[in-house]
Order: structure tokens, then sequence, then C-alpha cells
């Protein structure tokens, strides 16, 4: 690829091979979670997520999604238990999504599509750095969150009051103050499998704790992702829509269920 990726024809995800071969190996993201194919793990314990308001720190469009990033140098965001080991700390999340309502996830469920998913994105403290920690196969852990369409998010309403601000590539703006937890559907019951990033280079170093509950978007709500911008201040206007990888294969990987 001549240009940086992204998800147009030219640079999207059946490109990134060429610059990231990784793109084809053993523990590529996101998949389609059979539930049927699930095992259940009675080992498995409940996720333990304490989030801290106030180590929110600022709300990026970086061209290829919009991330919230939080201060990551004390253990007062983490996450715990479930399938992992050790205390990760909360980095950013950030959303995929569609160009309509049929699409948009990157995990399908037994190929259903959700027009969004949440990643809260963690990385593993027995490493230095979330950079650090990136490159190590337990070094990441991503917490996925379906939406689906229905009654307005109020909590989702306070991350789109700020989109005026980060509309095109580039923008930042302060995002002080939210707690994550408000994303976080009632029942924390997941599926989980050891993945990658899904975005170049999708290092091979996720483990993924998707939540088999979503959370609830509304259509205008959705309507205010797709008026962000792939693209820059003075560039052409590109609408930043269907940021999401397609379901890789499963190459043999287990998945398991925390719940029957
Ligand atoms: C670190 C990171 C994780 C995911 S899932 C993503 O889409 C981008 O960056
Ligand atoms: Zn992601």
């Amino acid at each position: 690829m001549s240009h940086a990726w992204g998800y147009a024809a030219t640079n999207g995800p059946d490109k990134w091979a060429e610059n990231f071969p990784v793109a084809n190996g053993p523990r590529q993201s996101p998949i389609d979670i059979v539930p049927g194919e699930a095992s259940f793990d009675a080992g498995l314990k409940p996720l333990s997520l304490k989030y801290d308001p106030s180590t929110s720190i600022d709300i990026l469009n970086n061209g290829h999604s919009f991330q919230v990033t939080f201060t990551d140098d004390t253990d007062n965001s983490t996450l715990k238990d479930g399938p992992i080991s050790g205390i990760y700390r909360l980095k950013q999340f950030h959303f995929h999504w569609g160009a309509s309502d049929d699409k948009g996830s990157e995990h399908t469920v037994a190929g259903t599509k959700y027009p969004a998913e949440l990643h809260l994105v963690h990385w593993n403290t027995k490493y230095p750095s979330f950079g650090d920690a990136a490159s190590k196969p337990d070094g990441l852990a991503v917490v996925g969150v379906f939406l689906k369409i229905g009654a307005e998010n109020a909590s989702l309403q306070k991350v789109i009051d700020a989109f005026g601000a980060i509309k095109a590539k580039g923008k930042q703006t302060t995002f002080p103050n939210f707690d994550p937890a408000a994303l976080l559907p009632g029942c924390l019951d997941y599926w989980t499998y050891d993945g990658s990033l899904t975005t170049p280079p999708l290092l091979e170093s996720v483990t993924w704790i998707v939540c088999k509950e979503p959370i609830s978007v509304s259509p205008e709500q959705m309507a205010k992702f797709r008026s962000l911008l792939f693209s820059g201040d003075g560039e052409a206007e590109c609408c930043m829509v269907d940021n999401y990888r397609p379901p890789q294969p499963l190459k043999g990987r287990p998945v398991r269920a925390s719940f029957k």
C-alpha cells in the first residue's frame, strides 16, 4: 500500500496484509462468535472493572475512529479477573460503526452484525507501558460491547456532545470527568478468546472479552457518529463510516463463555 491504511477499497482491510503480514496470522480479530460452539468455562471469573472518572483526559479524532484517552500512570482505572491474571489499566476507548444500521460491529454473533461496537482498551501492568505491552501475547485486554438500535443512551450522549470539536481528523479537545462504566451493559456475561488489534499493526496481543448484552443507541445518535470525518481540515470531506474490519478465520482457537 503506497499510502496510509484506512477503510477504503484502495487501503482497506483486504489490503492491510501488504504492509502488515500478521493480518494473515493465527490469532487475528475480530471473529464471528457462534454461541453454540463456545464452551462454558466455570473457571472464568466475573469481570472486575473499576474506573475512576477523574482519569479521563481528552477525546480525539485520529482519522480512523474517535477515542477517549485516560491517564494510565496509576491503578485508578483497571480491569481485573475475568479471563485475565494480574491488573490491566484502561488506556482508551473507541468505537467502530457502519454507514447504516445493518452493519458496523467488528465481532458478529452467529453472523449478526450490530450497528456499532465499543472497545475499551487495557494494558497489562506486568509491562512498563502500553506501547511495550502491545507487542506481548498477554499484553492487552479489550472489552467489546455491542451497540443495538433502541432508546437514546444518555451516557453515550455525553460523548456525542463533544463531536462538534473533533469533526475532522487530528482534532482533539479536553474530556474530563467521564465514567466509562456508564457505557457498560447491566449484565457482564462475556465470551473470551485470544486475538489481535483490529487495526494495523494488528498485533496479536489481545485477550478479547466480548459482552453478550448490548447497550442501546438511538438512530439519531448513530447519525451523529456518521457525521464525523475521516478527512482533515482542508481535505475533501469523507464521512467516518464503515470503520470496521470483517471477521477473520478462527484457525482452531477456542472461544469460551462465562455463562451457560
Ligand atoms: C489499541 C487499539 C485497539 C483496537 S481494537 C483498535 O481498533 C485500535 O487500537
Ligand atoms: Zn477497536
